[in-house]
């Protein structure tokens, strides 16, 4: 029997401000997204830099700039979300770890913020401190507990996001870029543990721009290009010489990668030809 959706997304349209310029002008940065997570699942957001995944992101959570239009329909666990129940969600069943290290506080210790985000999350003082010490150990960040944002490694503040969005068991976790600035080893212990959330029945959004990292967990892939959803398909379709993936662009992305150079079937020259989406470099 399929499993209902926990998260549920049709047609959903996005316009935001052109930045500069004294004109009100909205340009639109996403269009007709259709996209679902289901409970149990690793569903990744891959694409380009400016393709709208950190935007979908924002959507879900309700932290879209104040002057955004947004229409089509998000519904989480069967009933619609609506910015007061996504602000009566966030940081407790609904978690983000953002893709902007900024987003740490600089006047307060690592440790301080992580029990800030499990007595957000709703658990009781003492509570607080014992999760917020498990999840410093998780991301082998407790040496971290006392410091600064300013004394943290790129890397060593990108997992006291991760375990801040994760203190507080949140049903729903999207993580942006979570694995951007660490070494093999954190990255896939990171991954390993987004892996395993997911596999005790929570629900995992993992945006990336790195198709490698995605598919290392992910059940299911969504690829997103200039605010576009092109496809979502399985995991298992990036496979072989990409027969399965509909669209030549996730195409592009599955063949572009070092070891199919290899694997993959020779590349014709019209498919040399396709504008690989490394571009720009992703800002974290
Ligand atoms: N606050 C904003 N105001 C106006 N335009 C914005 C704003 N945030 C993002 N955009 C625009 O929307 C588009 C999508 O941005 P978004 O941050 O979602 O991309 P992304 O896929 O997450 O890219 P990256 O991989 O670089 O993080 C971009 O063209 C960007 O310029
Ligand atoms: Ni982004």
């Amino acid at each position: 029997m399929p499993r209902q959706p926990m998260l549920l997304i049709e047609g959903l349209n996005l316009e935001l401000h052109d930045s500069g310029g004294w004109r009100r002008r909205f340009h639109r940065c996403l269009h007709e997204v259709d996209f679902d997570l289901l409970r149990g699942e690793v569903h990744a957001v891959v694409g380009a830099s400016g393709a709208g995944k950190s935007l979908l992101a924002a959507a879900i959570m309700g932290l879209l700039p104040g002057s955004a239009r947004l229409s089509g329909t998000l519904d989480y666990d069967d009933d619609a979300l609506t910015p007061k129940r996504q602000a009566r969600l966030r940081g407790a069943q609904l978690a983000w770890v953002p893709q902007s290290l900024g987003s740490l506080d600089p006047l307060a210790s690592c440790g301080r913020q992580v029990v800030w985000a499990a007595r957000r999350a709703g658990l009781a003082t003492h509570q607080a401190e014992r999760a917020a010490t498990s999840a410093l150990q998780r991301y082998a960040v407790e040496a971290c507990r006392h410091a600064y944002p300013h004394e943290l490694s790129g890397g060593m503040a990108r997992r006291i996001l991760l375990a801040m969005a994760t203190v507080g068991e949140p049903d729903l976790l999207i993580a942006d870029e979570p694995s951007v600035g660490l070494d093999n080893e954190q990255r896939r212990k990171v991954l390993d543990y987004l892996r395993a959330l997911a596999d005790s029945g929570k629900g995992v959004m993992v945006i990336s721009h790195d198709l490698r990292h995605a598919l290392a967990i992910a059940d299911r892939v969504s690829v997103f290009r200039q605010g576009r959803k092109l496809e979502t398909t399985t995991a298992a379709a990036f496979s072989g010489d990409g027969q399965q993936l509909h669209s030549n662009y996730a195409r592009a992305l599955w063949l572009a990668l070092p070891d199919n150079a290899f694997t993959a079937a020779p590349l014709t020259g019209r498919q040399h030809n396709i504008r690989l989406p490394h571009e720009e470099p992703v800002l974290a």
